[in-house]
């Protein structure tokens, strides 16, 4: 599990740390770690040339120490402050000292550089790049150096992801202590490049609960059913699909294609596609309906593909099992029906539906998608995949419950039908025994894995084709 801690639990962990230590130590560990990973990607420090881009803060002390670790080792090392009245002067002195030197032309400089160090801002920055540290941004990028960003690309907002202005996109980041939210949520993320963590000693002095998690194959694996010797398929758990219409039978096929692969015994199909369901998957027991009559079951997923009958939805609600709402199931419930249940709900909305939950323009929860998973949860009391190139998913109890953010995304996702698969996956991970934060996660992971398995000869993908490499993915997942 890969965790994420906000800018203020950082702060504080830290300054319990460095009341521990020699002061400056800390900051000598980060640019340790720095200076290793910059030299890893040079490949050759003696005689690289690299460039220090230095703001007022603390970012631009750990870009100088690791600059003057390189300059040590034969790098030729330039600093351009932006802040000429403002830098950091132990880490002036090192870099002088150690060989380095302050620029006269920053764009010269950058024209010919290796290796460009973003030490801009770190987690105190706030807002986009200012107007000054712009052009100078912009020549890095269209340097043909590879950019480092120290702890955070600056210019993003490292506790939400969020990007206001312009960022100094990054091809890696070193980051220190711990993820930072931005480091893995979208748009921010898109700046970062490759992601590396550097241990200062922060672990000790961080919480139990971070702000963020997200999923490795590993955790992924402890959390799939593997069905016990005396299970039946019952036992095993039934998933109830409530989906499709005359008008959208394909919704039915592919929610039934996600779910029949996702670990229930058994799947039942309720609704007016039964013929489709049945010809494609003579394995899916079927009923015409209402899903009061079909029969017991141990979780519903509803809505892909639905049109507009409420009336499924109202009753599904009303099951005392748990409940997946997608889709058009999302624009016919009812919002206190869902407040109101016992049994966990999960929604998996998609920007646009989040939008229209929380009366929003999309645009708004593109930008926050954190903060509208957040405030979705906790308005719904339900538990919230919000769908996305990182999908997000959130338990209506925030204090004890980190959300859970997707690193196995895949753009070849964005495919007609590829959320009905979702659907059926998360339902029959709910049905086999999963809480709903682990349901939405694990079927969010496996999905994403499918996904990059049917692409693997880079050819688009149909989302039948995902739901066909789920076993492929579920595979993986438990070898780990
Ligand atoms: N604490 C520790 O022990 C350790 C910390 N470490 C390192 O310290 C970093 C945090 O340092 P920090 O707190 O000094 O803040 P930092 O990110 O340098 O930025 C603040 C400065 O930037 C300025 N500024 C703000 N917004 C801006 C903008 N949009 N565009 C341009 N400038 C902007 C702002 O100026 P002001 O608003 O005051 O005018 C202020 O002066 C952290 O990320 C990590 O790298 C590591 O060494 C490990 C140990
Ligand atoms: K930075």
């Amino acid at each position: 599990m890969r965790t994420a801690y906000s800018v203020e639990t950082v702060r504080h962990a830290e300054a319990q740390l460095m009341a521990r230590l020699p002061e400056g130590a800390l900051m000598q560990r980060a640019a340790a770690g720095l200076a290793a990973a910059c030299a890893g990607l040079l490949g050759r420090v003696y005689g690289a040339r690299v460039v220090l881009l230095v703001g007022s803060g603390d970012n631009g002390g750990d870009a100088l120490y690791a600059g003057a670790r390189l300059a040590r080792r034969g790098a030729g090392v330039v600093a351009v402050p932006l802040a000429r009245d403002r830098v950091h002067e132990g880490g002036l002195a090192a870099l002088l000292a150690a060989g380095g030197r302050v620029a006269d032309d920053p764009f010269e400089v950058l024209a010919s550089a290796d290796l460009v160090l973003d030490g801009i801002t770190g987690i105190g920055g706030r807002g986009g790049l200012r107007q000054d540290a712009v052009p100078v941004a912009r020549a890095a990028r269209g340097s043909d150096a590879v950019i480092v960003a120290v702890d955070l690309p600056s210019g993003v907002e490292a506790d939400t992801g969020q990007v206001r202005g312009e960022v100094l996109r990054a091809d890696a980041t070193v980051t220190f202590g711990t993820y930072k939210p931005g480091l893995l949520i979208d748009p921010a993320k898109e700046y970062a490049g490759t992601v590396r963590l550097v241990g200062i000693g922060l672990e000790e002095h961080l919480p139990s609960v971070p702000a963020l998690e997200a999923l490795q194959h590993a955790d992924v694996a402890r959390m799939l059913p593997v069905p016990a010797a005396e299970s039946d398929k019952y036992r095993r758990g039934v998933v109830g699909v409530v989906a499709g219409s005359a008008r959208y039978p394909g919704a039915a096929v592919l929610c039934v294609a996600g779910a029949l692969r996702g670990g229930a015994g058994a799947v039942r199909y309720v609704g007016p596609a039964a013929d489709a369901v049945i010809a494609r998957f003579p394995e899916c027991l079927v009923h015409a309906g209402p899903p009061g009559k079909a029969g017991r079951v141990q979780a519903w997923a509803v809505g892909p593909g639905l049109g507009d009958d409420a009336g499924v939805v109202e009753e599904v609600l009303a099951s005392d099992v748990p409940v997946l709402i997608d889709a058009d199931g999302l624009r016919l419930l009812d919002a206190a029906a869902v407040r109101d249940r016992a049994a966990p709900t999960l929604l998996t909305p998609h920007a646009g539906e989040a939008a229209a939950l929380l009366g929003v323009g999309r645009e708004e929860v593109e930008a926050s998608r954190l903060d509208s998973v957040r405030e979705l949860a906790a308005r719904f009391g339900a538990t919230v995949l919000l769908k996305g190139s990182t999908t997000l998913v959130a338990a209506p109890d925030a204090e004890s419950s980190p959300v859970r953010v997707n690193p196995m995304g895949s753009s070849w996702l964005a495919t007609a039908g590829s959320g009905d698969v979702l659907s059926g996956l998360a339902g029959s991970l709910l049905a086999a025994g999963l809480g709903a934060r682990d349901a939405g996660s694990a079927a969010a992971y496996l999905h994403g894995l499918a996904a990059r398995h049917a692409a693997a000869h880079g050819t688009p993908i149909t989302a039948l084709e995902v739901a066909e490499a789920l076993p492929a993915a579920w595979r993986d997942v438990s070898a780990a």
